[in-house]
């Protein structure tokens, strides 16, 4: 199977353009307004337009039925993304709410952040791995932060739906990422931009060309 990726963060056509042309298998469209990648339903509309073949993926930290309900009503997703502290309950009522599969990002820092996983069986169709950065690494952002968890700890480790590898990944380490932790799937953000909230069509393309090389 080869590999698959998620681009996102992105904010403007030109950007979606480039995942697009890339081959990026899934779009992320951040709904969070404290991060600098935040866009509006509207702005999700409009872009949302042009991303092909690819996943339209959401992502929401702690949203209320009513910010739900706003994006959904402005904008068409193909897939919500919980990027808080979601419980199991709350991610199986949002997918029941919304009628789009979940993805429930679980933070790691340890092994023992692994122990969160099987309570979100029956909840959350997908599962997004991502760094529980150390105090004052990141962004100080729940996601986003640019930040690597010790992928040895993905290694070997199984589970019943697919799942996403994420956090600090780039065009450099992508390869080694994905040798170590087994992934089929990988997420960027931070890796691809310029600067918070800036994303690069340039490291968005070698990301993507370093991907589709595997
Ligand atoms: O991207 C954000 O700004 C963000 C803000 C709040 C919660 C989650 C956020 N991003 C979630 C993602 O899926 C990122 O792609 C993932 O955390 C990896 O980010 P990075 O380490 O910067 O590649």
């Amino acid at each position: 199977m080869k590999l698959q990726a998620k681009i996102c963060g992105l904010n403007t056509p030109e950007v979606v353009d480039a995942a697009v042309r890339g081959g990026a298998d899934a779009i992320g469209f951040v709904f969070y307004p404290p991060s600098p990648r935040s866009i509006s339903p509207e702005t999700a509309a409009s872009i949302g337009r042009q991303t092909g073949r690819a996943t339209r993926v959401g992502l929401f930290v702690d949203p209320d039925d009513g910010w739900l309900d706003a994006v959904l009503t402005g904008a068409a997703l193909d897939m919500i993304q919980l990027h808080g502290s979601e419980t199991p309950q709350r991610a199986a009522a949002i997918g029941s709410r919304t009628g789009l599969p979940v993805m429930k990002a679980i933070r790691i820092r340890g092994p023992e952040d692994f122990g969160a996983v099987d309570a979100y069986d029956g909840a959350a169709d997908w599962l997004l791995f991502d760094a529980k950065p150390p105090k004052g690494q990141g962004h100080g952002l729940p996601g986003g932060n640019g930040v690597a968890f010790d992928w040895r700890l993905l290694a070997g480790r199984k589970w019943n739906r697919p799942w996403m590898l994420s956090g600090g990944l780039d065009a450099e380490n992508v390869a080694e990422a994905v040798r170590i932790s087994g992934a089929a799937w990988v997420d960027v953000s931070s890796g691809v931009e310029s600067a918070p909230g800036t994303k690069d069509p340039a490291r968005i393309a070698k990301f993507l060309d370093a991907v589709k090389s595997l």
